[in-house]
């Protein structure tokens, strides 16, 4: 039985079609990513899975638990933390810990093991009111809280969105961390490199899931040669090179360019004599590299731009 299986789920606002059709399971043990940009449908879907917001269609389960009939379960072996800061602000680190273990009938020091790692970095602020803590320490004190009554299945959403990137890296190394435990993790975030992070990663954009697989298999299924080609003005460029006629994609990528071509015939040299021709001199190098998921991604969420 897997851990989280949802069934064609649908769910729309008024005239908003949040999510259609979206179907995906996720295994006992996984650090599943639900990775796609604002307004895709992850809030809406991790508020179906845990329970707080009814489907219009399709069936979710946790454990074997229907998220409408057995809600009560659900919310038992579940540990949930929403995009949105839910905390006590007015109440201190500590009393906000003591307060969701109380909720749950155990204490900190009953799941210690389990939250050690997040509450060592916590510790030093334990006095201070939530309300005041910086964001990346308001979200691994909401870990905290989610953790708090050793849940089966943690369900985050979007954790790392407006947090440094020291903070983030901290709370990825926690979860990998809480994984160790044997604890399922659905996680979803709009940052593509976090991908990498997962065992596996569903994509999904305008509610629609658009593929489910590993970083790598993401990677691997690249359709195009890709170039990368460094030079310090080539983003000015950009619309013309889009325009050439092997280009299928073109993307700046960091301070380089990612040319994606749809010729097979395509080499460094040829990609640098199509730039030469619409008067990009200053071309410092071309060179052909292995797409990453993140190339995968852009490609895919603008073909589907384009079709839809
Ligand atoms: N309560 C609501 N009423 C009307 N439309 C809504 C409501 N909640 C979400 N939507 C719309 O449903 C779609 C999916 O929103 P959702 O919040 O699930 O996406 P998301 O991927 O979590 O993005 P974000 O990170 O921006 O919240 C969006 O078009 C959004 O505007």
């Amino acid at each position: 039985m897997p851990s989280i299986r949802i069934d064609k789920i649908s769910k729309s606002y008024a005239e908003v079609q949040a999510l259609s059709e979206v179907s995906l399971s996720v295994e006992k043990g996984e650090l599943f990513g639900l990775i796609g940009p604002d307004g895709a449908g992850k809030t809406t879907l991790i508020r179906i899975i845990t329970t707080l917001l009814l489907p219009n269609s399709g069936t979710a389960s946790i454990l074997g638990f229907d998220s409408v009939t057995d809600y009560k379960k659900i919310r038992g072996i579940v540990g949930y933390m929403p995009a949105v800061f839910s905390l006590y602000a007015d109440l201190s680190v500590q009393e906000n810990l003591n307060f969701f273990a109380g909720v749950f009938g155990t204490s900190v020091e009953e799941n210690y093991d389990l939250v050690k790692g997040v509450y060592h970095m916590l510790e030093p602020f334990k006095d201070r009111p939530a309300g005041r803590l910086s964001g990346g320490m308001k979200q691994k004190l909401a870990l905290s809280c989610a953790l708090i009554h050793r849940p089966k299945v943690l369900i985050l959403d979007e954790p790392t969105t407006g947090v440094d990137a020291v903070s983030r890296k901290e709370l990825w190394d926690l979860l990998h961390e809480i994984k160790g435990h044997g604890i399922t993790i659905f996680v979803s975030t709009a940052y593509m490199d976090e991908a990498n992070q997962c065992d596996r990663v569903a994509l999904i954009q305008k509610g629609k899931i658009l593929g489910v697989n590993t970083p790598n298999g993401f990677a691997q299924s690249f359709p195009f040669k890709l170039f990368e080609v460094k030079s310090d003005d080539i983003w000015r460029k950009l619309s013309d090179i889009r325009s050439l006629p092997t280009c299928e994609t073109a993307y700046m990528f960091g301070d380089s360019l990612h040319f994606a071509s749809n010729s097979a015939n395509e080499t460094h040299e040829s990609v640098r004599n199509l730039l030469k021709g619409i008067g990009a001199d200053n071309i410092e190098t071309v060179r052909e590299i292995q797409a990453g998921i993140e190339d995968y991604f852009i490609q895919q969420l603008s073909e589907n731009e384009i079709k839809v």
